[in-house]
Formats: C-alpha cells, sequence, structure tokens
C-alpha cells in the first residue's frame, strides 16, 4: 500500500500486454469513483492532475486526497503531473511529493525538448519520481490535411529514439492521431498504427504512452443531449483500438474527456428529473456512481489491467 512510481507498474504491463489507465482528477467524487473501480477490479492505477486541476484545487488538496484514497483502500497509487510546461512545475509537485510528472515540451524544437527534459529527468531520477515526456504534436486527423503535414506532427520513429537515449526518460508519449476533448475525428476514426508499431520496435520494453484516449461513449453523449447539453457530434477513439495499442507498447492510457462525460451525464439527468433537488450528495453521488461504473468497465474490457495490481 503505497504512493509508487511508474517503473515497476509500466514494467508489468509491457510485459503482460496490457495498459493501466491515467485518470485526471479534480475534486473528491472523482478520485472516489475511479479508486473504487480500481479497488473492485484489483488494478494497477494512475491518478493524474494537471496545471489546471492544481490551481483549482490548490496544490495540496488532490494529493492528501489521494492519500486518504491509499490510505482506505491499499491500492499502489502512481500521483503524476500531466502536461508539465516547466521546470518549475514539475520541481514543485516533486517538492510536494508527487510520484511521477510530465514534462511536456512537445512544442520546442526537439533539441530544446531534450534538454528540458533531461533537466527534469535529473531533479526527478534524484528523489525517485519517473518522469514522462512528449514528442510530436497530438492533432485530430482531418481528412484534407497533406501527409506532409501530418507526418510533421506525428511522432517521428528515429527521432523517438534519439529522445529516449538522449534524455532517459522514462516513457514517452506519442502522436498517432489522437487527440485531446470530445472530438476527435470529423470522418472515420483513423490512428496511425503503422507508426506506433515501428516506434515500439525501436524502443523494445520501453513504455509508451497514448494521450487524448477516451472514447466519447455515445451512450453519455445521448444522455447529455437529451438533458439539455449541446454537444453533436462527439466523437472517440474506439475501444477495439486501445486493445490494440495495449498489444503495441502502449503501457499508460490517458482517460480525462470521458469522465467529465459520465459526471456531467449523470448530473443533468438528476437535475432534470428531480427539479426540487439541491442537496449536492444527491448529485454528486450518483455522478460518483457513473465514474465508478464507468472506470470498471475500463479497466476490465478495454485496458486489460483488471486483476494485475
Ligand atoms: O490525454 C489526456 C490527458 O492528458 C486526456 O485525453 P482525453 O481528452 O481524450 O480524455
Ligand atoms: O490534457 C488535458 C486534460 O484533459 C486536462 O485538462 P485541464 O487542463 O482542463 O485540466
Ligand atoms: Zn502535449
Ligand atoms: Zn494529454
Amino acid at each position: 500500500m503505497a504512493l509508487v512510481n511508474s517503473t515497476e507498474m509500466f514494467k508489468k504491463a509491457y510485459e503482460g500486454g496490457y495498459a493501466v489507465g491515467a485518470f485526471n482528477v479534480n475534486n473528491m467524487e472523482i478520485i472516489q469513483g475511479i479508486v473504487s473501480a480500481a479497488q473492485e477490479e484489483n488494478a494497477p492505477l494512475i491518478l493524474q492532475v494537471s496545471a489546471g486541476a492544481r490551481k483549482y484545487a490548490s496544490p495540496i488538496y488532490l494529493k492528501k486526497l489521494v492519500e486518504a484514497a491509499i490510505e482506505e483502500t491499499g491500492l499502489d497509487i502512481v500521483l503524476h503531473l500531466d502536461h508539465g510546461e516547466d521546470f518549475e512545475i514539475c520541481k514543485a509537485c516533486i517538492d510536494d511529493g508527487f510520484s511521477s510528472v510530465m514534462i511536456d515540451g512537445s512544442k520546442y524544437p526537439l533539441d530544446e525538448n531534450i534538454a528540458l527534459t533531461k533537466r527534469v529527468v535529473e531533479y526527478a531520477h534524484d528523489r525517485g519520481v519517473t518522469v514522462e515526456a512528449e514528442l510530436g504534436k497530438l492533432a485530430g486527423v482531418e481528412d484534407d490535411v497533406k501527409v506532409s503535414a501530418k507526418d510533421a506532427t506525428y511522432t517521428d520513429p528515429d527521432e523517438a529514439v534519439e529522445f529516449v537515449e538522449r534524455t532517459g526518460v522514462d516513457s514517452l508519449a506519442i502522436a498517432i492521431g489522437t487527440s485531446h476533448g470530445a472530438y476527435k475525428f470529423k470522418g472515420d476514426p483513423k490512428l496511425d498504427f503503422a507508426r506506433l508499431e515501428t516506434i515500439s520496435a525501436k524502443l523494445p520494453n520501453y513504455p509508451l504512452v497514448l494521450h487524448g484516449a477516451s472514447s466519447v461513449p455515445q451512450e453519455f453523449v445521448e444522455l447529455c443531449n437529451k438533458y439539455g447539453a449541446q454537444i453533436p457530434g462527439a466523437q472517440g477513439v474506439p475501444e477495439e483500438m486501445l486493445r490494440q495499442a495495449a498489444h503495441s507498447g502502449v503501457c499508460k492510457i490517458n482517460i480525462d474527456t470521458d469522465l467529465r462525460l459520465a459526471l456531467t451525464a449523470s448530473i443533468r439527468k438528476t437535475f432534470t428529473e428531480n427539479p426540487g433537488e439541491f442537496d449536492p450528495r444527491k448529485y454528486l453521488g450518483p455522478g460518483r456512481d457513473a465514474i465508478k461504473k464507468m472506470v470498471q468497465h475500463k479497466i476490465k474490457n478495454v485496458l486489460g489491467c483488471s486483476g494485475k495490481r
């Protein structure tokens, strides 16, 4: 029972051909819903905090809530900074006791991304903290985007090898066609699996990370829209593609949008069906249950990490 870094978790995931879910957390109910699912499934778990979440909840609250979850469940949990944009925020989270951080230098030229990542790796490794970096830019697949433009944003396999060698980073987020948010594809969903296979073959036994990996379940989109939301055309990564990625070296699959959709659909339903209700526990409670159900389904049927604790 502990706050752990990602080293052993990823080693086992890689060998087992499954992925660990990395879920974004912003408040107590979200944490409890996710943790309760992982506990029932006896699954490894990564809880990640974005800069926005850290600002919303204050740096210390989310860490304390995650510690409470560990104390109550006995689970091994990685507490990870999502998309750290500079050395300072990575250092602050490491100093606060996070067990893992992401330094996202993907917007910089290769050499700058390498220098920045290396600096974070040195600081983190001295303190037993693991580091994720990103190479290539996440973007949606647009039907009319030319191949050269597309290639420019996807991760280059040879650069990935050079990047890992020069930085010593523990895991690498790659761009193969996923994107953040609820609108990932205009036409049919498409990921560059050939590129993923090439990167994975060039980096044997190395954990890759897939961002923008929510599936945007249509049941949540329909529920949201039925109860007054306006999110037409939302579309995510099909579950089958995530299973395939987990078999190709992807050890960490990032999910935020699906949590937001599950919670929002549930709250909208409660409000519509019970307009006289104003006790937060009466709508946050069912929202927490909806998150638990969604996460449990992912762990069991998509990530493949049920029972892999
Ligand atoms: O990658 C993510 C967080 O880093 C979340 O991706 P989604 O928007 O697909 O949930
Ligand atoms: O990658 C982005 C995550 O979905 C976090 O989003 P956020 O920055 O709004 O907290
Ligand atoms: Zn990024
Ligand atoms: Zn991300």
